[in-house]
């Protein structure tokens, strides 16, 4: 790993809720995490392990006051609200498991769409949209609305709008979720071409341990300690 590229550092992160009557709930406990350009490592874990708080907190959702977060050279600790919303906006790349596009853009109005906040030119902006739709193969959809795409074209917008204002890290929440076998291998496949092309790092939290297997490392948090798992092993 040394010839790699660190786009995200995590040291000790811990994660407490407050639950009732004064109980607390440690979800994690000092998770140290590192992700290179290029890579797609999956986390996977039972259900209430924690996965969304650590995505949560690595996309800066979440304040963490202790944890040391490095993002693309950046130290992102206990950063102030204004750096934190910079920082979404033009290093973090989100994809959920249900796509929310706006449904009355076209595919290709939904991937120019977050490069106008940042300033670009309509025409610049359809243009990157244009090439990055191409990449994912919707090259012959982008004028259609996400009600006249299919769910795993619809979930390929999503990747395309995360990943086009160049962020160096793409976190994502169960992108195959609603998607069939073979479509949710379709989709990843795109997602894993597209983070070696842009040589983004990939956080991909996910239940379909089929995927995590197709991925270059696998993660998962056990009572509170993140653990490299091997991806034959999964
Ligand atoms: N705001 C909150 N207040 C109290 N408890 C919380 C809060 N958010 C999460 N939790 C608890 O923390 C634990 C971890 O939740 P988290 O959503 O991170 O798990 P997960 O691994 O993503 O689960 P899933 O696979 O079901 O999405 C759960 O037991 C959850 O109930």
């Amino acid at each position: 790993m040394s010839n790699k590229t660190v786009v995200m550092s995590l040291r000790g992160l811990n994660r407490t809720y407050n639950v009732a009557e004064g109980a607390q709930l440690e979800v994690l406990k000092g998770v140290d995490l590192d992700l290179y350009a290029g890579e797609v490592v999956g986390l996977v874990g039972p259900s209430g392990s924690g996965k969304s708080s650590l995505l949560h907190c690595v996309g800066l959702l979440e304040t963490s006051e202790e944890a040391q977060l490095i993002i693309d050279g950046e130290d992102l600790t206990r950063a102030n609200d204004k750096l934190r919303t910079r920082a979404r906006l033009t290093k973090i790349g989100f994809v959920y498991q249900f796509h929310h596009l706006l449904p009355e853009f076209t595919a290709l109005g939904n991937v120019a769409l977050p490069q106008r906040v940042l300033g670009r030119s309509v025409r610049e902006a359809e243009a990157r949209a244009k090439a990055l739709l191409e990449q994912v193969g919707l090259g012959e959809r982008l004028n259609h609305q996400p009600a006249q795409l299919s769910g795993g074209e619809q979930q390929r917008v999503a990747i395309a709008r995360a990943l086009v204002n160049s962020p160096r890290l793409l976190l994502a929440d169960e992108p195959t979720g609603n998607l069939d076998p073979d479509t949710s291998k379709q989709v990843f496949e795109a997602l894993k071409q597209t983070v070696r092309h842009q040589q983004v790092a990939a956080l991909i939290a996910t239940h379909n341990l089929e995927l995590a297997r197709h991925m270059d490392r696998v993660v998962t948090i056990q009572n509170g300690k993140l653990t490299e798992l091997s991806t034959s092993a999964v």
